[in-house]
């Protein structure tokens, strides 16, 4: 694993600084060899959401399992004018009629089941009862307005394959299907620390030269977001031994995600402590503004994703390597990571070499316009609370003009089912 992040002679300095590993290469090595974990469970539905299907699932009956009305009407006999006579009125849920005859009609509303005579459903709009209680309708054609037996899912066909990571949406389709609950993986189990001397526990009193812990409040979120089981192994100061002996107990654990101490100086412990832990692992300079420096290794069964600790870095790292490994490790695929294709409102100097990731506002407008927000930096958080998402740019552009194309990715997708 370690060698495959060394940056290929070919790679070095031809869209990127000499020296750096795309993004696209660094993910690809960590992802190389990580298998789905082992181990299953069956759930509610109720409890499913966000879960993994862990087998493929069949329809064991036709949805809908019967043809219905789509509409508020009249089912008819045969697709004339009529007049008809009416023979009944049957709600959704009823049985209905065991049979209409031809010049007869039958009064259906929405999702009413379709009894046999029955071809078209005249919608009541279009609909008008004569002096005498017969009805005229519309001249209709077969199958008008009716909603055919099994005509989302035929009966025995498959429901979701297995490796889907479920939401809102599938919850309805096995419902419809009638199942109750599913089989599933176990949920990824996660240990997440944060490193750094000058770190305080959220709430705990500033002290001198000290900031608090804001990495591992968003990091759990995230993480748990992402339908990990994370634990939480705390705050661990710049000590090499300390760290060792914290990341010793967390082999068992199906990754290992930290943040801050990967950089390189001599307060940066993280990688040391992993080779005292018996792990393995390699720092990588990543072409990637912020986020450069990152730690990848293997404790025991645990991947290690040791995070830069200024904050928008940390989090642009776990939404470009951690995700995607969670996902793996769950038994999903990664999702692409494909954005938005946005205009720029306004340009910035920038010298080419990295990827850049940068906090930015939509602006109203029939063309999607994005503009960063704030002033950059990877450790100021609120230009990322001001923020609607992400915009990229690409590692070989120079300085940006307003109109110049750029990627989008909102932070809550469209609709944020997923
Ligand atoms: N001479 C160089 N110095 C730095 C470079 C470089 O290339 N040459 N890179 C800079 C970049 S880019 C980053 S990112 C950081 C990464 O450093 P580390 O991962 O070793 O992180 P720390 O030094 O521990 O912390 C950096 C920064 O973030 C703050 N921090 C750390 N953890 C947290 C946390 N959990 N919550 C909030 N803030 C945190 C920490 O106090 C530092 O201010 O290195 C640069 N330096
Ligand atoms: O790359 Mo650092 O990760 O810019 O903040």
């Amino acid at each position: 694993m370690t060698s495959k992040l060394a940056p290929s002679p070919t790679e070095a300095g031809c869209d990127r600084a000499p020296g750096l590993v795309s993004v696209e290469s660094a993910r690809a090595a960590l992802l190389d060899g990580v298998t789905p974990v082992s181990g299953q469970a069956t759930v509610p539905l109720s409890l499913a959401a966000g879960r993994v299907l862990a087998a493929p699932l069949r329809a064991s009956f036709p949805i809908p399992p019967f043809d219905r009305s789509a509409v508020d009407g009249y089912g008819l006999t045969g697709s004339g004018a009529g007049p008809f006579s009416l023979v009944g009125s049957y709600p959704a849920g009823s049985h209905g009629p065991r049979h209409v005859r031809p010049g007869e009609a039958v009064r259906l509303l929405t999702g009413a089941r379709i009894p046999p005579g029955v071809c078209a459903v005249a919608m009541q709009e279009g609909c008008r009862i004569e002096a005498g209680g017969r009805l005229r309708a519309p001249v209709l054609a077969d199958g008008e307005n009716i909603r055919r037996c099994g005509e989302d899912v035929a009966s025995g066909a498959p429901l979701l394959e297995a490796g889907i990571r479920l939401d809102p949406r599938h919850l309805a389709l096995l419902a419809s299907a009638g199942l109750c609950e599913v089989p599933v993986r176990r949920r990824t189990r996660v240990a997440l620390l944060s490193s750094g001397d000058e770190l305080l526990a959220p709430g705990a009193p500033l002290r001198e030269a000290a900031i608090h812990d804001s990495n591992r409040p968003m990091l759990a979120a995230l993480l748990a977001a992402s339908g990990a089981e994370v634990v939480d192994l705390g705050l661990l100061p710049d000590r090499r031994d300390v760290i060792a002996g914290a990341l010793a107990g967390a082999g068992g654990f199906d990754a290992i995600v930290a943040s801050g101490g990967v950089s390189g100086s001599e307060a940066d412990h993280l990688l040391g402590a992993l080779r005292d832990a018996g792990g393995e692992g390699s720092w990588t300079a990543i072409a990637l503004k912020p986020g450069k420096p990152l730690v990848f290794g293997q404790l025991g069964e645990a991947r290690c994703l040791f995070l830069p600790g200024n904050p928008v870095a940390a989090l642009v790292g776990a939404l470009l390597f951690a995700r995607p490994l969670l996902a793996r490790l769950a038994g999903h695929a990664p999702r692409p990571l494909r954005g938005l294709p946005a205009r720029l409102a306004a340009g910035w100097q920038r010298k080419p070499g990295r990827e850049e990731f940068a906090p930015a506002m939509i602006h109203d407008g029939e063309e999607l316009f994005v503009e960063r927000v704030g002033r950059p930096g990877s450790a100021r958080l609120t230009p990322l609370v001001a923020a609607d998402g992400l915009l990229r740019v690409g590692a070989t552009a120079g300085t940006l003009r307003a109109g110049d194309m750029v990627e989008f990715f909102p932070f809550d997708g469209c609709f944020g089912l997923a």
